[in-house]
């Protein structure tokens, strides 16, 4: 939660010029609610099989999908995201992506939750990102012009390399 994946998808779709889906959209669109009344009124657990659907629906999806930070706990879902495509884990210092969304009400496990149990979770999850990434990008005190620009570098080498 606020690495920029849906601010950075966003940026790199128009850059690519294709198209930009995510996951949490997605939902969102489908329940007719937002994320937060979802967690409210019917549970993670109810929010967690919407991301699983969402995830075996996106093969039908060209372009980029941008999900939830808690969509690599489930292994069905770790397991669907090496079918779909080339995955990028956005990584970043926990304490940042903590100070990026601290004042927003819109994620429910962020919510009077503490650096720890912020830190706790990052590190949790930690592992799965790493083992289910084709591509890594640190984006630890960089802007999100700079992150695009990274991201973009590495999106280049990767299409030298393969030709
Ligand atoms: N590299 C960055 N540097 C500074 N702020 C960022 C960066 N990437 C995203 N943000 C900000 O952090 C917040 C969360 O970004 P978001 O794209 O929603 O993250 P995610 O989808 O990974 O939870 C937004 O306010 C966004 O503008
Ligand atoms: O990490 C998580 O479990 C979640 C991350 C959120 O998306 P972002 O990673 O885009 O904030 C959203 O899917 C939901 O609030 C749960
Ligand atoms: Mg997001």
């Amino acid at each position: 939660m606020g690495a920029g994946k849906t601010t950075i998808g966003k940026e790199l779709s128009k850059l690519l010029k294709c198209s930009m889906y995510d996951t949490d959209v997605l939902i969102e669109l489908e329940e007719g609610t937002t994320i937060a009344e979802i967690f409210a009124n019917k549970g993670e657990e109810y929010f967690r099989k919407k991301e699983t659907e969402i995830l075996q629906r996106t093969e039908e999806y060209e372009g980029i999908i941008t999900t939830g930070g808690g969509i690599i706990s489930s292994e069905v879902n770790q397991q669907l995201l090496k079918k779909l495509g080339f995955t990028i884990f956005l990584q970043c210092d926990p304490l940042q992506m903590v100070k990026r969304i601290q004042n927003d009400p819109t994620r429910p496990l962020a919510r009077n939750k503490s650096e720890r149990e912020m830190i706790n979770l990052y590190q949790s999850r930690l592992p799965y990102y790493k083992e289910s990434a084709d591509m890594i990008i640190d984006t630890t005190n960089l802007s999100i012009p700079e992150t695009l620009k990274k991201l973009e570098g590495c999106i280049q080498e990767l299409e030298l390399g393969n030709n």
